[in-house]
């Protein structure tokens, strides 16, 4: 694997608000490496810092062994920046404003085959105030890749976006990375995060707080496991026997179900002791995890809602 994106210990202040406080991270070549937090975290900041758009106080950049911060102009050789909010000239069309952004590079890619990459093809004499909300962004996706960058960073890509549109928006991030360029993702939506990305950082308050692939984050360092069940006979009857074995953790009762949180091995010895004592639960079931329960572990806060339009 080749290490593209290397952030150690960065840091930014505004006044006297810590926005950054030591955030470091490695993004490897082709993978989707998603920074997500809540409002406010310093999503933003960190990939401003990135992209030498933002001056750091502290810590160390590097994007494909340039220093954004020294070499800005470097940087937009092989960075390409999607950030929130695009705003075109209203009466621009989607055409017209990939060909204007390809003039400024010395190596653009090739407009009508991003116009047809990223579905707008029907769309491309458009206005941009005529473009939906689901078509600005794709539009502002194929901005970020018309300079034919080897990384980009996409922030906030489907925020106010329906479910439809934010689905096709995936699709066409997946389909870019298939093309080879790496993707850096920053979101505050978990389910976002756990479809799309290889690698994550969740950043708090400034700081990262957990690292790793979604899966490993939601298995859980130490292997948690939950599920319920119906019982044929009242719970008090057979919790004692419960309680008392080693892997389970916790059991509270759910409507009619019996929740258990334990260990690895919780399921197995609790149908064992049951059946012990001539007990057969009925619809036992296994809960996943989400990437919003591992948020809510390791920040000990829920994140804050955020209102999706239809
Ligand atoms: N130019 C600025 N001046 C003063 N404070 C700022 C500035 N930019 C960001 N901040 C503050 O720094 C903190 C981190 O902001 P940042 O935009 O990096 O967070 P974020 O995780 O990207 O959040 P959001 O999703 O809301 O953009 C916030 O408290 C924000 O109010």
């Amino acid at each position: 694997m080749t290490t593209v994106v290397r952030v150690d210990a960065l840091r930014k202040s505004y006044g006297s608000r810590h926005a950054v406080r030591g955030v470091g991270f490695t993004v490897e070549q082709g993978e989707i490496f998603g920074i997500l937090g809540p409002n406010g975290a310093g999503k933003t900041t960190t990939v401003e810092a990135l992209a030498g758009l933002r001056h750091a106080d502290g810590g160390t950049v590097s994007v494909l062994g340039i220093d954004p911060q020294r070499d800005p102009a470097a940087i937009k050789e092989v960075l390409g920046v999607q950030l929130q909010e695009a705003r075109l000239p209203d009466r621009i069309t989607v055409s017209e404003a990939l060909r204007l952004y390809a003039s400024f590079y010395p190596a653009p890619a090739d407009t009508d085959e991003l116009i047809t990459g990223l579905g707008l093809a029907e769309h491309r004499d458009t206005r941009f105030a005529k473009l939906s909300g689901g078509l600005r962004q794709r539009l502002s996706i194929a901005l970020a890749l018309v300079g034919n960058p080897r990384v980009a960073i996409l922030d906030e890509l489907t925020t106010g976006l329906d479910p439809q549109a934010r689905r096709a928006v995936w699709d066409v991030v997946e389909r870019v990375r298939a093309g080879g360029v790496t993707i850096i993702l920053v979101t505050h939506f978990m389910d976002e995060a756990e479809r799309l990305c290889d690698r994550l950082v969740i950043i708090d308050k400034g700081k990262v707080v957990a690292e790793g692939a979604p899966a490993e984050l939601i298995r859980g360092a130490e292997g948690e496991r939950v599920f319920r069940m119906r019982l044929p006979v009242p719970f008090d009857q057979v919790r004692d026997r419960l309680q008392d074995l080693a892997d389970v953790d916790t059991l509270t009762t759910v409507a009619d179900e019996v929740e258990v949180r334990g260990g690895a091995h919780a399921l197995p010895a609790v149908v064992l002791s049951l059946a012990e004592a001539a007990v057969v639960p009925d619809g036992i079931r296994t809960l996943s995890r989400s990437l919003e329960d591992v948020f809510v572990e390791v920040t000990g806060h829920s994140p804050e809602p955020v209102e999706v339009s239809a």
